[in-house]
């Protein structure tokens, strides 16, 4: 079997979706592992996987790892075997406690998002020289490159890539339900008030794509004496700006205190 995935919840499933769905793996080539042992048999019928107990580790090329990271110090002696590489999408969890603790320096970081589902994943991957050397680091290039941008990142920047990349669909969430609400509150139906808010967020996306800044956008929106600049004042007093930075700023401090947990 060439991949194990320990862990199923949100996450492990998104990816799940996206690898079947991209077609990097099949099928039998993976087994499912979870604490919810019902979920798992459910999900392994549903996609026709595997589902794996600890002692059949043994047979597994590679393990995932996406349990939350305060379980990991639990888990770890159980999933270490000899011969295997490890992939963790744990926030906050470096690659010297992925080393210390699973006992082999094949170890893969990374930081997906949940827009695995959909192919539109941006996964973060750094590896220790041992990793790259057996191949670990280019099955997860591929695995991730499959579902979605990967980039390679210095390991020092990876929690604020996880408090703005990774934690960024709840934001944008948050976003969308605001306007949605406001459009409520001056008269629009709920359920087209969410639909134009959850469309306007990805052409949003993909008009920023084509700009060099993000203000271009906004200034070729915003008429003189119109709507938008009533709008973006009225955000602007809100201190909505200062609210988004100080999220991705919180995000990463604890990204940093959840790898401090690590090292007890
Ligand atoms: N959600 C996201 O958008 C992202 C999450 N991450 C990271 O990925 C990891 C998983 O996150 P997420 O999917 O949201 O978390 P979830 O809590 O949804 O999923 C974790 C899964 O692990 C299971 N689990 C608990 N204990 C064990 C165990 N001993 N053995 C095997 N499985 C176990 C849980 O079961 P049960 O629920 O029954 O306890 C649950 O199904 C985290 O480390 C997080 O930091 C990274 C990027 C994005
Ligand atoms: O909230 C969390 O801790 C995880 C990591 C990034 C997204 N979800």
């Amino acid at each position: 079997m060439k991949l194990a995935i320990v862990g199923v919840g949100k996450l492990g499933l998104s990816l799940l979706e996206g690898i079947l769905k991209r077609g990097v793996l099949s099928a039998q080539d993976i087994g499912l592992m979870d604490a919810n042992e019902v979920r798992v048999a459910q999900l392994a019928e549903k996609f026709g996987v595997r589902t794996l107990r600890p002692g059949e580790l043994a047979r597994v090329s590679r393990v995932l790892i996406s349990v939350q990271p305060r379980i990991f110090p639990e888990i770890s002696e159980g999933l270490a075997q000899p011969n295997t590489g490890y992939i963790s999408t744990m926030a906050g969890v470096s690659t010297t406690s992925l080393i210390r603790r699973l006992g082999t320096r094949r170890v893969v970081r990374v930081m997906p998002n949940l827009a695995a589902t959909i192919g539109h994943a941006q996964t973060a991957i750094t590896a220790p020289r041992e990793a790259q050397d057996a191949g670990d680091l280019d099955f997860a290039r591929s695995l991730f490159g499959s579902v979605g941008q990967v980039y390679e990142l210095q390991e020092h920047l990876f929690n604020v890539f996880t408090g703005m990349s990774a934690s960024g669909p709840a934001y944008m969430a948050v976003v969308a339900e605001a306007l949605a609400d406001g459009a409520v509150r001056m008269g629009l139906p709920r359920a087209l008030a969410q639909e134009l808010a959850a469309r306007l967020m990805s052409a949003s996306g993909e008009l920023l794509l084509q700009r060099p800044h993000p203000a271009m956008l906004k200034d070729e929106v915003a008429s003189p004496g119109g709507t938008t600049i009533a709008g973006l004042q009225a955000l602007e007093h809100a201190g909505v700006r200062a609210g988004l930075i100080e999220a991705v700023v919180a995000a990463t401090r604890r990204g940093n205190e959840l790898g401090q947990d690590q090292t007890e």
